[in-house]
C-alpha cells in the first residue's frame, strides 16, 4: 500500500521545551489514522508542522512523495485541513463561502462545488447565511472547503470538539465514506472513544514523545487486567468458602451480591465446585477486561489533571 504521509524524526523545540520529540509515523492511502494524546501532548504542534503552519526543528515530512521543506507547494497541494475552527464568513451563505474559498485555492469549477455540497450533505441549507448554521453544519462546511481541491490527505485537529452526538455521528460517517473513496485521513483527539469507531490505526503521543503505533486490536491485546465477577446469593458465604478452599485467590467484595476475582485462573471448575459444595447459588459469571481507554490511560500516565 502506498504511503501518503511519512514523518521521520520530527521535532519542535521552543526555548528549552521539546514540544515534539523525534516522532516518526506514516499514513497509508485510504487509511484513517488517529493521533491520540492527552491535552498538551503535542498533537496540535505536530499538525501545525504537517500543514505548513509551523517549522520543524528537525526531521522530515513527506506528503505524496514531496518533502514539505524542499517542495512545499507540491506537498501542501495534496493536503486539506481544518485546524482548530474552520474559517468561515458568517454573513455569507454556505455556497458563497465555498465559492470564495474556491477562488482563493485555485481553479475549482461550479460542478466541483455542487459535488462537495452534496458530499457534506448541505444541499438544502447551502443558500443560508452561515451565521444561522449549527456547529455541526459549520464543521461540515469547513470539511467541504478542505476537500474542494480533492486532496489525497485530510488533516483534522479535534474536529468533533463541541459537536453533539448526532453531529459527531454524521461527521464520522462522512469521514468513513471519504476513506472508502481513497482519501487518507489524519485525525487528532484526546479521547480514544472519539476515534475508536473510525480509525484503522492510532499513534499515541504523550509529552511530545511517540509512545506507540497500533491497530485497535493490538491496543486491546495490551489489556492489563482481567477480572471475573461472580453474581451470587450470599457474598459472605462465597467469601468464607473461597478464602478457605482457595487462599491464593485475590478476592474483592464491592457491590451487593457480587464477588470480584482479580486475574482468575484459566480453569474455573475448582472454584465453582467449592461454591456449589458450600451451597452458594451462582446467578451469573461476568468477565471484564481492561478497556481500550484503560490501556491508553496506562500508557499516558493515568487520567488527565486539568
Ligand atoms: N508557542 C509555544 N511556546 C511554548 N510552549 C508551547 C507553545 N505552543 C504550545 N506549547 C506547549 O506545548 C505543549 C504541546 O501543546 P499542543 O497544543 O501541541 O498540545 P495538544 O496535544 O494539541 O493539546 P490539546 O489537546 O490541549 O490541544 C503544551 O504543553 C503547550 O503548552
Amino acid at each position: 500500500m502506498s504511503l501518503v504521509l511519512e514523518v521521520n524524526g520530527l521535532s519542535k523545540k521552543i526555548g528549552e521545551s521539546m514540544l515534539v520529540n523525534k516522532i516518526s509515523f506514516s499514513v497509508q492511502k485510504g487509511e484513517i489514522f488517529g493521533l491520540l494524546g492527552p491535552n498538551g501532548a503535542g498533537k496540535t504542534t505536530t499538525i501545525r508542522m504537517l500543514v505548513g503552519l509551523a517549522r520543524s526543528t528537525e526531521g522530515t515530512i513527506s506528503i505524496c512523495g514531496h518533502d514539505i521543506q524542499r517542495d512545499h507547494r507540491n506537498a501542501l497541494k495534496n493536503v486539506g485541513t481544518i485546524v482548530e475552527n474552520p474559517e468561515l464568513y458568517p454573513y455569507l451563505s454556505g455556497l458563497e463561502n465555498l465559492r470564495q474559498f474556491a477562488r482563493l485555492s485555485g481553479p475549482i469549477n461550479e460542478a466541483r462545488i455542487a459535488e462537495i455540497v452534496k458530499l457534506v450533505g448541505l444541499e438544502e441549507r447551502i443558500g443560508e447565511k452561515v451565521k444561522r448554521y449549527s456547529l455541526g453544519m459549520r464543521q461540515r462546511l469547513g470539511l467541504g472547503q478542505a476537500l474542494l481541491h480533492n486532496p489525497a490527505l485530510l488533516i483534522l485537529d479535534e474536529p468533533t470538539n463541541g459537536l453533539d452526538p448526532s453531529g459527531i455521528r454524521e461527521f464520522r460517517q462522512l469521514l468513513l465514506n471519504l476513506a472508502k473513496q481513497g482519501t487518507s485521513i489524519l485525525i487528532s483527539s484526546h479521547l480514544l472513544a472519539e476515534l475508536e469507531q473510525i480509525v484503522d490505526r492510532v499513534g499515541v503521543i504523550h509529552r511530545g514523545k511517540w509512545i506507540t503505533t497500533a491497530t485497535l486490536a493490538e491496543l486491546s491485546s495490551q489489556s492489563k487486567f482481567n477480572r471475573l465477577i461472580l453474581h451470587v446469593d450470599s457474598v459472605d458465604k462465597a467469601l468464607l468458602c473461597l478464602k478457605t478452599a482457595h487462599p491464593e485467590l485475590e478476592l474483592r467484595h464491592e457491590n451487593l451480591g457480587q464477588l470480584i476475582l482479580e486475574e482468575p485462573p484459566k480453569v474455573l471448575n475448582p472454584i465453582l465446585d467449592s461454591l456449589l459444595q458450600a451451597n452458594v447459588q451462582i446467578f451469573k459469571l461476568e468477565v471484564q477486561k481492561s478497556s481500550l481507554e484503560d490501556v491508553f490511560l496506562t500508557m499516558t500516565g493515568g487520567p488527565e489533571h486539568a
